[in-house]
C-alpha cells in the first residue's frame, strides 16, 4: 500500500442514524430490502452530491474516470498512488458489501498519473438490495466529475471458446430483469441525471471496445480475449443445466449476476461505458456432468489473473486519458 495512503476511520462529518439509509419515498429500516424489493428507496439528487462532497472534501484527487472491481478483482484498487480508501461503512447512505471477494471500499487516487475512483467491492441484486441502491455509486462517480466508467465482473463463459481465465469485452448485454419489470431507473425521474426514457443502443462504447481490442493484441493476449454479450441473472443461484442452454441460443456469451444496472444507470446520466468479464469457469451446459459452479473458483481464477487485469485496465485507463 502506497505511504502516503489514509484510511478515513473517523466518524463522518454527516450525521447519521443508525445505517445509512439513502433519502427514501418508503419507510427505511436497517434491512438492505426495503417493502418493496424492486422499487426499493431512492436516492435525491441531493443525496448524491453529499455523498460525493463527502468524499471529494477528503482528497484532493478529482476522478475524470470510475472503476467498479468484480469479484476477486479487487487488487486493482492496491496499485493505486496517492490513494485515500474510504471504507463503506464511513461513507454516508452507502451500502454495505457482503460477498467474499469484495473489499467494500471506495479508493480515490491515480493509476498511472490518471486521477480515477476505484469501487473494491459492488453491490448485487441477490444482497438483498434493490438496483436503484446496488447503481447509485455510477451516480457518485458522475457527480464526483467522471465521464467515464469502466466496470468489470467475474462471469460463467457461456460461449463454446471461451475458457477459464480469458476476457470478455462486454460489446452488448441482455436486462433480462428489466424484461421481468426491475430496472434500476424504475420510479421518479430526477432529469438532473438524464432523461427518462434513454436509449440502450450503443451502450458500450464502440470507440473503447475497438481501443480494448487492440490493446489486447498489444498485450499479447489476443488468443485469450474475446467480445460478446453478457447477461445480468438475479442470482444467488447459478444456473441449471436448460436456463444455460435456453441463454445460449438467444445469444448469450457469459453469464453473471451484476454489471447491467451498473451500464443502464451510467448511460442514463451519460457516462461513456467499457466494461469486460473475467471467465471464471466454464458454464455446464451437460445434463450428466458432475461438475458445479462455486464461488470459491471464481475467486480464484480471479487471483490468478489479478496482474493482467490491472495491467489491462490500467492502459485502458491511460488511453482514455488521452481522449479527455
Ligand atoms: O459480477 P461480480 O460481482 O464480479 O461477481 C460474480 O460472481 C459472483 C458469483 O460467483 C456473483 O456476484 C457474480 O455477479
Ligand atoms: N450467474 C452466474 N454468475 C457467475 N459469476 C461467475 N460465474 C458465474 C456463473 O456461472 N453464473
Amino acid at each position: 500500500m502506497p505511504e502516503e495512503t489514509k484510511v478515513f476511520l473517523e466518524t463522518p462529518a454527516i450525521p447519521i442514524s443508525g445505517k445509512k439509509q439513502a433519502n427514501s419515498f418508503s419507510a427505511s429500516s436497517d434491512s438492505p430490502r426495503t417493502s418493496s424489493p424492486t422499487l426499493g428507496e431512492h436516492y435525491s439528487y441531493d443525496t448524491i452530491e453529499e455523498i460525493s462532497n463527502y468524499l471529494l472534501s477528503r482528497t484532493h484527487i478529482r476522478p475524470k474516470i470510475g472503476i467498479i472491481c468484480g469479484s476477486g478483482l479487487g487488487h486493482l484498487g492496491e496499485t493505486l498512488s496517492d490513494a485515500t480508501y474510504f471504507p463503506y461503512e464511513d461513507i454516508p447512505h452507502f451500502p454495505l458489501s457482503t460477498v467474499v471477494g469484495h473489499a467494500g471500499r471506495m479508493v480515490l487516487g491515480t493509476l498511472n498519473g490518471v486521477e480515477v475512483m476505484v469501487m473494491q467491492g459492488r453491490f448485487h441484486f441477490y444482497e438483498g438490495y434493490p438496483l436503484t441502491k446496488c447503481s447509485m455509486p455510477v451516480r457518485v462517480m458522475k457527480v464526483c466529475g467522471c465521464t467515464h466508467l469502466i466496470t468489470t465482473n467475474a462471469a460463467g463463459g457461456l460461449h463454446d471458446s471461451y475458457q477459464i481465465g480469458d476476457i470478455m469485452i462486454v460489446k452488448d448485454h441482455i436486462n433480462i430483469m428489466g424484461f421481468a419489470g426491475n430496472n434500476p431507473l424504475q420510479g421518479p425521474n430526477d432529469p438532473r441525471f438524464g432523461p427518462r426514457f434513454p436509449p440502450m443502443n450503443r451502450a458500450y462504447d464502440p470507440e473503447l471496445i475497438k481501443i480494448a481490442e487492440n490493446l489486447a493484441n498489444d498485450m499479447g493476449i489476443k488468443d485469450e480475449t474475446h467480445t460478446g454479450v453478457y447477461i445480468c441473472l438475479g442470482g444467488p443461484s447459478y444456473e441449471t443445466v436448460s436456463e444455460l442452454r435456453m441463454w445460449r441460443m438467444l445469444g448469450v456469451d457469459a453469464v453473471g449476476m451484476s454489471t447491467v444496472h451498473e451500464v443502464i444507470t451510467a448511460r442514463h446520466c451519460d457516462l461513456k461505458v467499457f466494461a469486460f468479464s473475467l471467465i471464471t469457469n466454464k458454464c455446464i451446459t451437460d445434463y450428466d456432468s458432475n461438475g458445479e459452479a462455486n464461488h470459491a473458483e471464481v475467486i480464484s481464477a480471479g487471483a490468478k489473473r489479478q496482474d493482467v487485469l490491472a495491467t489491462f485496465v490500467t492502459r485502458m485507463v491511460e488511453k482514455i486519458n488521452e481522449m479527455l
